[in-house]
């Protein structure tokens, strides 16, 4: 969610439900110490560092909890008492009359020296309500917590990081985790923001689901995909999971299309051709026994054209990966489009070829789908790469929608948006699939699923997930990160289908 859409969440939820600010803080408090509680113990020196806003009124709730439940806490308010207002000074007063003690002084070398006692440190500073550069005192206090060695738990966002995307610049605690207050917010899937959360979870504070504005965002969960990924029918026949093809490769890149039609046909598709010029096929075919071939007529091992493709026998297709850059785009996409029933994925040189073609296609009834990093999207938009990186919600949404096609942006945080702007933010995966072919390997699954789903949207989900998965589940057993194939990716597709109860 955006700042504007917690701050909606949360005004409608007190105007509609009777639900009062002060509540709200209460269960935030109290939900949030419990996560803590599970990390901390008593023996530990613990400080909760206290801003002037309702993020610091969350601090003045769990450091009172905690102290309740015999923690060893101290509560460091870090800006003027002026400044404690509303439901964070109603906090602050029950704190009082509690019988504890706040402290604070205009020097902050004395909390530091407090700090350094300190083995845990709670950041309640600044939330979502954070505007502009960071300002004196907290900038310094900000400064001291990254300094110490304590564990640090940031409150909803670590302080001093946006909670939008969109920013450039900016100072912020570096936490440990952090413990999100009922609903992520952007900053926590952006690269150079993530960072400065640590490992999140989220906590559920009371704020009622019925009121809940429609961000048309969603984070999608393996539950999610337990109720969608495709269960294979015991009656089924090989042409109920998809008829696909896979146009790309040339004499000197035959690896990323192979590895594409393997992990679709790992992927549970039920038949799959390759077209691929005609000297790339001993390359490619001795990878994949289950496949045939449409070859291609070619110039110096790059392909020409495909008119003389059979398109009567798929009902969807993938294009791009290896195909070259020398290739006459203009007349194979034109054939494409034409042509191909069902989805069309493009996906890597494909990307390449389509941009400013994509305008002529955008009434194509079938759905059309864009599988590009942050690097060939902003060549698709000419962006630069970081301004991609800062406003991926925004940008992929605004493009999905002018050109009707589903973008899957990938990444760390793979944003996945549908032709209408719906997105979903799906985080599984790990470092091991930053490397060559393991988009290749996505391609392909993404295209076998998409033709044994009922949704588009959930296929690709999905097959972000089932991707990403495996590539957690294989780094947790045989392999590491730095060592992690694509092509072990592809072969240990089949296990985390089994996890899904998938009867192949
Ligand atoms: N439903 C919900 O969402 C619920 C939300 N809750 C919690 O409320 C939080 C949002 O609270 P919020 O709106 O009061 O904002 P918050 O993050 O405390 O920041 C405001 C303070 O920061 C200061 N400040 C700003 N910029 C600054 C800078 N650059 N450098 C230095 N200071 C700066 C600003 O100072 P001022 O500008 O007023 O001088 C003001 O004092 C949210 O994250 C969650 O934790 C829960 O309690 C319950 C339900
Ligand atoms: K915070």
């Amino acid at each position: 969610m955006t700042a504007q859409e917690m701050y909606d969440w949360d005004q409608t939820a007190i105007q509609t439900s009777g639900l009062s600010g002060t509540m709200l803080m209460e269960n935030a408090g109290r939900s949030v110490s419990r996560e803590v509680e599970k990390k901390i113990n008593r023996q530990q020196n613990v400080i909760v560092l206290i801003g002037g806003g309702n993020n610091g009124g969350d601090g003045y709730v769990i450091a009172r909890t905690l102290l309740n439940h015999g923690y060893r806490v101290e509560a460091w308010q870090v800006v003027p008492d002026e400044k404690i207002h509303g439901d964070a000074l109603t906090h602050k007063e029950i704190f009082l009359q509690s019988g504890y003690v706040v402290r604070h002084t205009e020097d902050v070398s004395v909390l530091g020296k407090d700090m350094q006692q300190a083995d845990v440190i709670i950041d309640c500073m600044l939330g979502i309500g954070i505007k502009g550069k960071l300002r004196s005192p907290i900038s310094e206090v900000v400064e001291l917590v990254n300094e110490q060695n304590a564990y640090t738990i940031s409150i909803d966002i670590p302080s001093g990081v946006p909670a939008d995307e969109g920013f450039g610049e900016f100072d912020a605690v570096k936490a440990d985790e952090t413990v999100v207050i009922a609903a992520p917010k952007m900053s926590a899937f952006l690269e150079s923001t993530s960072y400065y959360y640590g490992k999140w979870t989220i906590v559920e504070i009371g704020l009622p689901v019925k009121l809940l504005p429609n961000p048309r965002r969603q984070l999608w969960t393996k539950r999610d995909a337990s109720t969608t990924v495709p269960i294979r029918a015991k009656h089924s026949h090989k042409g109920s999971h998809g008829k696909g093809l896979v146009i790309g490769g040339s004499y000197h890149m035959p690896g990323s299309i192979a590895m594409t039609a393997r992990a679709a046909l790992r992927s549970g598709i039920g038949l799959l051709s390759i077209a691929t010029p005609t000297t790339a096929i001993p390359s490619v075919a001795p990878f994949l026994q289950e496949a045939t071939f449409e070859p291609l007529p070619e110039e110096q091992g790059v392909m020409m054209e495909i008119d003389g493709v059979d398109w009567s026998k798929y009902n969807g297709t993938a294009i791009g990966m290896g195909m070259g850059r020398e290739v006459n785009a203009s007349s194979i996409f034109q054939t494409l489009f034409q042509h191909a029933k069902g989805p069309v994925l493009i996906d890597a040189d494909g990307l390449y070829h389509v941009k400013d073609k994509l305008m002529k296609y955008a009434d194509r009834p079938d759905p059309v789908i864009l599988t590009p990093h942050p690097g060939e999207f902003a060549h698709l938009i000419d962006r630069s790469i970081p301004e991609v990186m800062q406003s991926p919600f925004t940008l992929t949404r605004g493009f999905a929608e002018k050109y009707g096609v589903y973008v899957v942006l990938k990444g760390p945080a793979t944003i996945i948006t549908s032709p209408q702007g719906d997105q979903r933010v799906e985080l599984s995966g790990n470092a091991g699939l930053a490397k060559g072919g393991s988009g290749d390997v996505l391609s392909g699954v993404l295209l076998a699923l998409t033709l044994q789903s009922k949704s588009v949207f959930d296929a690709l989900a999905n097959g972000c997930m089932i991707h990403g998965l495996t590539a957690e589940r294989l780094t947790e057993n045989h392999h590491s990160t730095t060592g992690l194939l694509a092509s072990d990716l592809i072969e240990g597709l089949s296990e985390t289908f089994r996890t899904f109860s998938v009867s192949m």
